[in-house]
């Protein structure tokens, strides 16, 4: 339970102050190349767009580290920053102005002088199961799989996840893109019988039709991984033009849960490699206050702040009445800590009014401490001591 010297807490994150926007000016967004961060791109800049209308954009994609390099073992680069570092180089010398990340998949401490600027609207941040056209006219459900059913990921929060719930099913490592897993689950003599990955991914590059089953706390028994489903928009410290664009596109809802939930990945110094899975979802109602402080509703990537998802993964506020939709200030959070093997867990739930940023770095921080008192701090310990084999596999 440690913050190293050079991290930014979320609390120096400034609350948006002003709406004038800043003179015309080019305005460079970096990316990784894969269809799923270009598409990802293109969002946020649309919502810039948006926002912003007569700032110049250009995008600016790259392949990083991690997608140059598929020989060298994970552990021998500093797995937290393969897919960052590259593009930060390049913000860093003012080459970008500013990236695009997918969210889970940036580290929870940046370097020094550079600082999570914005999070926009969040897609459905649940996990999603997709099963094997051979199987899946007659099988729906995790627990309906045969026993020995061989299940892809290369995810250890979701196979601990698995062990534990499922123990009559197989894990075993799939590799690549999107397209290549599915593909790899679709071939004639594949082993697979399911993959899980990610619905906010399946959805962004239109492969939303795969999806068998959402998976969740109620269903499936899945916890999602930090900031899921999210976009990061890394910028400047100290950049105020690029920090009051990106201020535009904020949608401070989903800012918040994403904060409360990387506090908590922070705190238990988990990185994308530990099994730990969360639930972050809005409820209550702040009678008759409107928005909370700082809310800017109506812009934004999608502008939608929804946290609560159907079982068709439209969000269920989207159905809601706009002016409802805005007044929920209690945020619900879920985690659980798995060991690898999945025999042991511990689980938490907190409620709590949640209105600025500080407060939501705070409801991460208590319920990792929770979840420490209860016995996560001796998981994750041997799961340090084991860091070599885990961090073959990853968040992938
Ligand atoms: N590291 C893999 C990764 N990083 C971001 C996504 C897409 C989903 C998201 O934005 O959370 C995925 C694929 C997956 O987990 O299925």
């Amino acid at each position: 339970m440690t913050t190293e010297p050079n991290f930014n807490p979320a609390s120096t994150i400034p609350e948006p102050q002003s709406d004038t926007g800043p003179s015309t000016q080019k305005v460079t967004i970096g990316t990784r190349s894969s269809v799923l961060a270009l598409v990802q791109t293109n969002e946020v800049e649309k919502a810039l767009k948006q926002a912003w209308p007569d700032q110049h954009y250009a995008v600016h994609s790259m392949k990083t580290l991690g997608d140059r390099d598929k020989v060298t073992p994970l552990p021998e680069f500093n797995a937290k920053s393969l897919w960052t570092k590259d593009l930060e180089v390049l913000l860093l010398d003012g080459t970008l102005d500013m990236i695009v990340h997918s969210l889970k998949d940036m580290p929870t401490q940046l370097p020094q002088t550079l600082t999570l600027g914005a999070i926009p609207s969040r897609h459905d941040p649940r996990d999603a199961l997709i099963i094997s056209p051979r199987l899946s006219s007659t099988h729906t459900t995790l627990s309906s799989l045969p026993t020995g059913s061989l299940i892809g990921t290369s995810s250890v929060r979701r196979s601990a996840q698995l062990r534990r719930a499922y123990p009559h099913l197989r894990i075993a490592d799939i590799r690549g893109n999107i397209d290549t897993r599915l593909a790899k689950l679709d071939a004639a003599d594949s082993e697979f019988a399911a993959l899980i990955l990610a619905a906010a991914g399946l959805a962004r590059i239109g492969r939303e039709a795969r999806i068998t089953a959402y998976l969740s706390s109620r269903e499936g028994g899945m916890l999602h991984a930090v900031g899921q489903g999210g976009l990061g928009v890394e910028v400047r410290v100290g950049d105020e033009r690029v920090g009051r664009l990106v201020q535009g596109i904020v949608c401070e809802r989903t800012m918040r849960a994403c904060l409360a939930e990387r506090s908590l990945m922070r705190t238990l110094e988990g990185g994308c490699s530990v099994p730990i899975g969360v639930e972050t979802e809005w409820v209550g109602r702040k009678k008759g206050a409107g928005a909370a402080p700082g809310f800017r509703a109506g812009v934004g990537v999608g502008a939608k702040p929804a946290r609560e998802y159907g079982a068709d993964g439209k969000a269920v506020e989207e159905k809601r009445e706009e002016d409802e939709e805005e007044e929920t200030d209690e945020l619900v959070m879920r985690a659980i800590v798995v060991s690898v093997d999945g025999t042991e867990a511990v689980e938490a739930e907190m409620t709590r009014r949640v209105t600025n940023r500080e407060e939501a770095d705070q409801l991460g921080w208590d319920i990792a401490r929770v979840l420490v008192e209860k016995g996560a701090d001796k998981i994750l310990e041997k799961i340090n001591l084991n860091r070599n084999i885990i961090e073959q596999q990853g968040e992938a």
